[in-house]
């Protein structure tokens, strides 16, 4: 069977077309706060592909709306703000957490009265503590190495729209959650929440975090391309937080070079490679939006699951 039967298929030049971009205006902050992204957006890419996509959440939001006050008016109910919740999915380092800023900062823009947050799945994770102890450190982002139930109870309450929410934090600086350190989550009108396992199937639960969701993307790209990504990643930090003596990666910033890059690689085919491929990539077929990337993060191709 073919596996992209229900989506369509677009091109970047396509895809760009359905919204020329000379009908957004961004300001020079606005611009100046996609830069800080580190250059990694281009303007090109922001016009062909992510204003298009933005342009596209706009409109399946304001269709969120509608429907949430013809269900209030159906039931005989008075109106309330309901989340809408966008899920970002992907493998480790493919991008999810620089596509999630700049998402944000474009519904910001877009939508200035609208309240748009985000977070990510990672604060869900065991603490390294704890993956010890149950003797699954090397399994870390596998579907057992996070606590899906507190994750789940989460995304149920910020639906039925709890005040300040509390939702862990993790650091790829530290390598490890910060449980002294959550992030406020205020009633967002939008929540963007990205992770490895936001399409994940339930392995003992009877929901799927992806039942909160209103629109999920998935990031994809080949693998030989992501472990470069993930190590030019773990070269940044090998120079910046790793050379913290409370590093979890300490040891490598101070000893031979090529050393850590051998453990990086390793660590990549023993653990995010065999994740992306068993637990990761199966969850692809379930998004809404597949953003396929190749070299140099481009967006060569789009795809929309048909609904
Ligand atoms: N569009 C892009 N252009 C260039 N580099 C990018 C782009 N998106 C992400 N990167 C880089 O790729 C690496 C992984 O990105 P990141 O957003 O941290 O991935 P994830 O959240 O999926 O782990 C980072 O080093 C980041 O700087
Ligand atoms: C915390 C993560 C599971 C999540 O990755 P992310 O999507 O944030 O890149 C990952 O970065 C990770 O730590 N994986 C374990 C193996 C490793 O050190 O890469």
């Amino acid at each position: 069977m073919d596996e992209w039967m229900n989506y369509e298929q677009f091109d970047r030049q396509t895809w760009h077309s359905f919204f020329p971009t000379n009908t957004v205006r961004l300001s020079q902050d606005n611009l100046e706060d996609i830069k800080s992204l580190n250059d990694r957006i281009s303007i090109q890419d922001l016009q062909d592909v992510y204003l298009p996509l933005i342009k596209m959440i706009q409109l399946r939001y304001q269709n969120f709306l509608e429907w949430q006050m013809q269900k209030a008016n159906f039931l005989r109910q008075s109106v309330h703000r309901v989340p809408y919740i966008i899920g970002i999915a992907g493998s480790v380092a493919v991008g999810k957490s620089t596509i999630a800023r700049l998402l944000s900062i474009l519904l910001n823009k877009l939508l200035p009265d609208k309240r748009v947050e985000l977070m990510t799945t990672d604060g869900f994770l065991y603490p390294n503590a704890e993956l010890k102890r149950r003797g699954i450190m090397d399994r870390k982002g596998f579907p057992e190495s996070y606590d899906m139930e507190k994750l789940l109870k989460f995304l149920n309450d910020v639906k039925a729209g709890e005040p300040e929410l509390k939702a862990p934090t993790y650091s790829h600086q530290v390598y490890d959650v910060q449980l002294d350190k959550p992030q406020l989550i205020e009633q967002p009108d939008i929540l963007i929440v990205e992770g490895i396992n936001t399409l994940q199937l339930p392995t003992n639960q009877r929901l799927y975090v992806s039942d909160y969701f209103d629109l999920s993307l998935y990031v994809d790209a080949d693998a030989d391309l992501i472990e470069q990504w993930y190590l030019q990643r773990f070269g940044l930090l090998l120079d910046t937080a790793f050379t913290d003596p409370s590093n979890y990666y300490y040891p490598y910033s101070q000893g031979d070079r090529e050393a850590a890059f051998k453990m990086a690689r390793d660590v990549w085919q023993r653990v995010d490679l065999p994740n992306l491929e068993e637990f990761i990539l199966p969850t692809k077929s379930r998004a809404n939006v597949i953003l396929h990337k190749t070299v140099g993060h481009v967006v060569d191709r789009i795809y929309l699951r048909r609904d």
